[in-house]
């Protein structure tokens, strides 16, 4: 289907106590898409992404998830989440590269199943896509942040997502693996399709490898084209709202 909307939110808002957090917000991801979402501390975008995932509920409007109704929607493993590394795993806990990959696909077969060949070869797919085959069985705890984010990308593909949301992934990941991790998210989007939907304070990555924009602030200030958002984002946003540009 063409621009097949993948996420819709619709007139979404939430708040926390009594702190509106998100003032009705409408916007859209087509599938394929690679969706940057940018915005000052505390703007909403982890709320934003955490309503996507199900692990909030809007106070007000809906979300749809491939044009089915959130509040139905079952198949959770057709989207996948990388957050902040610091924040998703204990990563001095004894496991392998291969399974905390193999942990991504708990949902699908159960937590205390035997892997049949097929998800090892699954495994295995997932792990050489993100180039780190040769640390198949390295434990996660004994590898650089570059290499563990890129393990988690491992662990958030294998269940074979269609949408991957990434809330800040490249925080404390040092500059040349930031750019092997976008070539990889790059990778994702061009060779499987995938559509990805990513926060991130760092604009310069998301002016070069989004497609679209959105700038929130509470509401939706922006949302549209990348080159679009280049033309207006210096009249219209000011740089003191983005501490890291
Ligand atoms: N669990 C919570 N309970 C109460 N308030 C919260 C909670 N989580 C976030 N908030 C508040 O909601 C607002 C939005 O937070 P959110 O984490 O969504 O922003 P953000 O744009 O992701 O921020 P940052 O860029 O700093 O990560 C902030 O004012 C925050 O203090």
């Amino acid at each position: 289907m063409i621009n097949e909307k993948v996420i819709e939110i619709k007139n979404v808002s939430f708040q926390y106590d009594r702190e509106i957090v998100l003032d009705h917000i409408h916007l859209s991801v087509s599938r394929g898409s690679f969706l940057g979402i940018v915005g000052p501390n505390g703007s909403g975008k982890s709320t934003l992404m955490k309503l996507i995932l199900g692990l909030l509920r809007p106070d007000e409007g809906e979300i749809l998830l491939f044009q089915e109704q959130q509040s139905k929607f079952k198949h959770w493993e057709r989207i996948g989440f990388v957050s902040q590394k610091a924040n998703s795993f204990n990563t001095g806990f004894p496991a392998t590269v291969f399974e905390v990959v193999a942990s991504g696909l708990t949902g699908k077969i159960g937590l205390f199943r035997f892997l049949r060949p097929k998800h090892k070869r699954e495994i295995i797919q997932a792990i050489e896509q993100v180039g780190m085959i040769e640390f198949i069985n390295r434990k996660i705890g004994e590898l650089s942040g570059g290499q563990q984010q890129r393990v988690f990308i491992a662990r958030a593909i294998v269940s074979r997502p269609e949408i991957l949301i990434l809330d800040e992934p490249t925080v404390g990941v040092d500059a040349k693996n930031v750019q092997s991790f976008y070539k990889i998210l790059q990778s994702l989007k061009e060779q499987l399709g995938i559509t990805l939907v990513m926060v991130s304070h760092d604009i310069d990555a998301i002016l070069s490898e989004a497609d679209h924009v959105v700038y929130l602030n509470k509401r939706v200030q922006f949302y549209g084209d990348v080159e679009e958002y280049k033309n207006v984002r210096g009249e219209r946003f000011s740089l003191a709202d983005h501490p890291d540009s």
